[in-house]
This record gives structure tokens, sequence and C-alpha cells, in this order.
């Protein structure tokens, strides 16, 4: 059973310079007990895709099924069925922690005993137990949003919808949040589809990943075949002057590697074997006696999957304004 299925999903937005292509649309299914991930360069349309799927946007064009009930018909019937956590968060500053969550679970009709256990389970999970006295305009950036996160979550969901929830999150709560989203789904069964930028995270928790850009899907596949499509590590390496040219001859040498670039006295390539190539490399420009300045090595990133996907990089979010239809 599909949990999300989209069809020609669009929407434009006026705004002074002309219209706003936000989102394109798009088609895609989410299966029941998916964990799926958006991503997407900024201004891609990911949050304008999850408003929308969320009832707090109505669609331009197209139609969906959110949950079981159809978006347009029956948005009442999607908003009681789903989670979200948006990337503003809505709590009340000038309420008390423990208290914004049982109003929360109370709204959704859960009984205070429910509720008490269920607030308990995910205070604990996130991290919150401390602060369920503490007033919520007093809360750190990531203390925040891990309360915007329980509260989405509070009423116990079989479909939640995240946007970017580990952004300004400490490494050890996004480990929580990685380890509480597993669990919703292996434990409960829940569907989530969340959209992030970072591609570590959608490694770590996505079956599948939609890749999104100026308001279209490019992509979807599941995380280890989107990672095979980016060649290796990528290394840069500055030589001292008037030893570009032989250090270039070194590279183009080494076995796996691809996509040499020279600027100045830097060159740019990728690498399936890191570790190897930068020992070969080093005892090669050493035997030519071209002496290394600086060596850099960096994992496949977002913006590395959006290059080799597009053949460009990420864009500012004025690209997707209506000059760019
Ligand atoms: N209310 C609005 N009025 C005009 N333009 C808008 C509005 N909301 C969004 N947009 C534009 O729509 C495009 C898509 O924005 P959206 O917020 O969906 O992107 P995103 O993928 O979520 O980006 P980010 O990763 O930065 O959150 C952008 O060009 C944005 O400026």
């Amino acid at each position: 059973m599909n949990m999300i299925e989209v069809h020609g999903l669009a929407r434009t937005f006026q705004a002074p310079h002309g219209e706003v292509n936000a989102v394109r649309g798009v088609d895609f299914t989410v299966a029941a007990g998916e964990i799926v991930g958006f991503l997407g360069p900024n201004g891609a349309g990911k949050t304008t895709t999850l408003r929308m799927l969320t009832t707090l946007l109505r669609p331009t064009a197209g139609t969906a099924t959110v949950a079981g009930a159809d978006l347009l018909a029956d948005p009442v019937g999607v908003r009681r069925r789903i989670g979200y956590v948006a990337q503003g968060g809505g709590a009340n500053p000038a309420e008390l922690v423990a208290n914004e969550l049982m109003l929360q679970a109370r709204l959704y009709g859960m009984s205070k005993a429910e509720a008490q256990s269920q607030i308990d389970s995910l205070a604990a999970q996130l991290g919150l137990a401390e602060l369920t006295t503490r007033l919520v305009g007093s809360l750190s950036g990531g203390q925040r949003r891990r309360l915007d996160i329980a509260l989405g979550l509070v009423h116990r969901p079989p479909l939640i919808f995240l946007d970017e929830p580990s952004t300004g999150l400490d490494p050890t709560s996004r480990s929580n949040l990685w380890e509480h989203i597993r669990r919703l789904r292996d434990e409960l069964g829940a569907t989530v589809f969340l959209s992030t930028h970072y591609l570590d995270e959608a490694d770590a928790l996505c079956d599948r990943i939609l890749i999104m850009d100026r308001g279209t899907i490019l992509v979807e596949d599941r995380p280890e075949e989107l990672k095979r499509r980016v060649a290796g590590d990528a290394v840069t390496i500055e030589v001292a002057p008037g030893g570009v040219r032989e250090a270039a001859a070194v590279v183009e040498g080494l076995d796996g590697t691809s996509g040499l670039t020279t600027t100045g006295d830097t060159l740019r390539f990728r690498t399936e074997h890191s570790s190897r190539t930068m020992i070969d490399l080093l005892h090669a420009l050493e035997a030519r006696q071209v002496e290394p300045v600086s060596v850099q090595v960096d994992r496949p990133t977002l913006d590395d999957v959006f290059l080799t996907l597009t053949g460009r990089s990420e864009e500012p979010a004025a690209a997707a304004t209506a000059g760019a239809v």
C-alpha cells in the first residue's frame, strides 16, 4: 500500500519580479513503512512540496493521496493522520515544555495517561527529560529543535513529515534522532518522509532518496545507488610553482583517478581508493622532485551528487524564478 501518491503536483508563487515555479508537476509514491529522503539544494522546492502534502499550502495543480486521504477533498483527514515537523517550529515561547507537549497530545485526542507515557518516552529519547520544566523560550536552538520534533511525533502518527530535522542539532542529538526515526518505522511501522541537506543523514536513514532540483524530481534511488554514481573522494593538491604539469602527468598515471582539472598550481581529481592513491601520489611526486604544498581529501558530498547528476553545482534560489523557466 502507498502512504503517499502524488500526481502532477505543482505550485507557482506570484512574486514582485514575476512568477516563481517552485514545484513543477512532480509524480512520486512512498510505500507504507518506507523512510524516504528528499534532497535538493536551497530553493529546490522541497519545503513547498512538504507544505502542500501537509495541507498548509494549496497546490496550483495536481492531486495527491496522503495517508489514505485525498489531499484536496479531505485535508482534515490528512491532518489527523500525519505529523509534521516544520523548519521554524510553532511552539509557544511562554509555555512550559511539558505543557506544550501535553497540549499537543490532547489536541489529537490522546488520554492524559497515554499522552504522559508517550511524552516521557519521547523526552527520554530526544534528550528533553531534564528540560520539561523549562519555558520553551529559554531553550537553546538545538533543544528547541528537539522539542519541535517531539511535538510532531507525540500523537504517534502513521505518516511523519520532517523538514530538515537535524539542522542545528549536535552530533549526539542527531544520532539519537536517527535512532528514534528508525524505531518509529521498525517498531511502529510508521512511514517517514524527510527533507535534508545531509547526504550522510539520507544514507544512514533512508530506504530511498528523491532528489529535487528547480521544482522537478531529478532522480529516485536507493542511497547506495546514489553514492555509486559519485565516483569516489575528491582530492585537491597544491604543488610548488612550476610543478603542476609534472604533477598532472603523475595523477593521470595512477589507477582509479578521474576528472582531473588544474587551476594555477592546484590540481583536483577524484579517486576511488583515496588512501592508496595518496601514498602512490606522494611517492611519485617525490621521485619527480615536485613539492606538494597542501593536500586535501574530501568525501563525496551532496554537492558532488548534484555535480555528477546534473553536471553543475548548487545554484542560488533565484535560479528557480520565472526567468529560468
Ligand atoms: N511564499 C513564496 N513566495 C514566493 N516565492 C516562494 C515562496 N515560497 C517559496 N518560494 C520560492 O520557491 C522556491 C522553492 O522554495 P522552497 O522553500 O520550497 O525550497 P527548498 O528546497 O525547501 O529550499 P531550502 O533547502 O532552502 O529550504 C524558491 O525559489 C523560493 O524562493
